[in-house]
């Protein structure tokens, strides 16, 4: 039984985007060309000088329409699904950096399991052991529309079917005993065929001979990620992840969360430590308290087009269409049961009789300030410290658009030092592979 505990040990961070234009009018957005590998590998460089554990791109595979039927507002402002292919740039990060693990999203709905499972293990070795996988279902009709599919599927059964995905995919990663490969110039022998063997998959959705013909990875399987909040998605998360990333807006439902998520794991027959919870933030920092409150301020009256872009975005992770609800009120109780894209999506502005309208929701996602930290650098290291200290740990992944470099920078330069002097962020690396430098603390 998890019975909480005190923070004695280091914070985990990670960098939490996407390979798209996200960002790319914003205030700070620096010049570059989004679309080259450039500004990621930048990016993932200064990540790698503050310690970060990983980075993580997501990844859609199509324009949504949900917001008022039409694809035009997310084509207008470049939004969720004009995005392209997150793994494909994960390797060209991978091959600009030596510690920093990269995530990518791959869905398990649009994704034959021996594919993914064939690229996964590719790209733990051509990062020598440095790839993790966002798990991820597909929440969203566009991705199924493209590839032939009529409707999205009930959201649990996506669940269901991703389980055995999931089953699969370990059995074809360990296909291979780990000495099996022996690579003897005089004998001629490149592995020991009594160690590789068929895996003979045969589920209710899948079906695979194997074995997998790639060779064991250094991780042995890729670091796994997720990020579902739904009952069933903790349950998949608690089961398989090793990391869970999650958009809490209050200290209460990050608190709520962490314990919920380390008591699970449990009922799974895993220790709470193999599951690290990550927290989504973007403090709000600046070097003085006057441009901290100048900042605050442009947040809180962002441009109508702003607005338009957030229920936009809302509705697609939703798959539910905000458009139809006056923006003045705070909305009805929906029932969750017909919300088939992330069913928490918007009940986390709404926790604990909070009854924000659909504006003041728009407003806060398009802050992107998640649990309302700012502050000078030792302020936001003081906040952080103190989200860690109530909530038990782990981590957190800062949700930076690829072209607000300085933003990162300057996160990176004044607050990561400020922990690190605290003793609350790694020094060095010590862990040879993304999995070894998450379960450190
Ligand atoms: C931080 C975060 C990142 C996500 N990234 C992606 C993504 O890149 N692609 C995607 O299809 N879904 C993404 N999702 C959706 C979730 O993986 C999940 O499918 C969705 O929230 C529905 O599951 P749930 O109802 O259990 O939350 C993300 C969700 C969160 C909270």
């Amino acid at each position: 039984m998890w019975e909480g505990n005190p923070l004695k040990k280091k914070i985990h961070f990670g960098w939490f985007t996407e390979y798209g234009p996200i960002g790319w009018d914003g205030p700070d957005a620096v010049e570059g060309d989004w679309r080259q590998p450039k500004l990621y590998q930048q990016m993932a460089q200064i990540c790698e000088k503050g310690m970060f554990d990983f980075v993580l791109y997501a990844d859609h595979l199509g324009i949504t329409s949900s917001f008022k039927g039409s694809i035009d507002n997310y084509v207008k402002y470049g939004l969720n699904g004009v995005n392209h292919d997150s793994t494909l740039l994960a390797t060209m990060v991978a091959a600009s950096t030596n510690h920093l693990g990269v995530g990518t999203t791959v869905s398990t709905m649009l994704t034959p399991p021996y594919l993914l499972a064939r690229q996964m293990a590719s790209l733990d070795h051509l990062s020598m052991g440095r790839v993790a996988w966002n798990v991820v279902t597909t929440g969203n009709v566009a991705g199924f529309l493209n590839f032939g599919m009529d409707q999205l599927p009930d959201h649990d059964a996506r669940y269901d079917q991703a389980e055995e995905y999931m089953e699969l995919c370990f059995k074809l990663w360990s296909s291979w005993e780990p000495d099996a490969v022996i690579m003897d110039r005089k004998t001629g022998v490149f592995a020991d065929p009594d160690k590789v063997q068929p895996i003979n998959f045969e589920g209710q959705y899948y079906k695979s001979r194997g074995p997998l013909n790639v060779l064991p990875t250094p991780q042995g399987r890729p670091t796994i990620i997720q990020a579902g909040s739904s009952q069933r998605g903790k349950d998949f998360a608690a089961k398989w992840a090793d990391a869970v990333i999650v958009g809490a807006h209050y200290l209460d439902d990050m608190k709520a969360y962490y314990d919920d998520m380390k008591q699970r794991v449990t009922k799974f027959g895993r220790e709470p430590e193999q599951l690290k919870v990550f927290f989504i933030i973007k403090p709000v920092l600046g070097m003085t308290e006057q441009l901290v409150n100048q900042k605050l301020e442009a947040l809180r009256h962002p441009p109508e087009s702003a607005i338009h872009a957030a229920l936009s975005a809302l509705s697609s992770r939703m798959n539910y269409d905000l458009s139809k609800f006056n923006i003045d009120e705070p909305l009805p109780p929906i029932d969750e049961k017909e919300i088939q894209g992330g069913q928490t999506t918007l009940s986390r502005f709404y926790t604990s009789g909070r009854r924000p309208t659909l504006r003041e929701v728009a407003i806060e996602e398009a802050a992107g300030n998640k649990g309302s930290i700012a502050g000078t650098p030792e302020q936001v290291a003081d906040q952080l410290q103190h989200i860690m200290e109530s909530v038990g740990g782990d981590g957190f992944v800062v949700r930076v658009d690829t072209h607000d470099h300085g933003y990162m920078q300057e996160f990176v330069d004044t607050v990561i030092p400020v922990l690190q002097a605290r003793g609350l962020v790694r020094k060095e690396y010590t862990g040879k592979t993304l999995r070894d430098n998450l379960m450190e603390f």
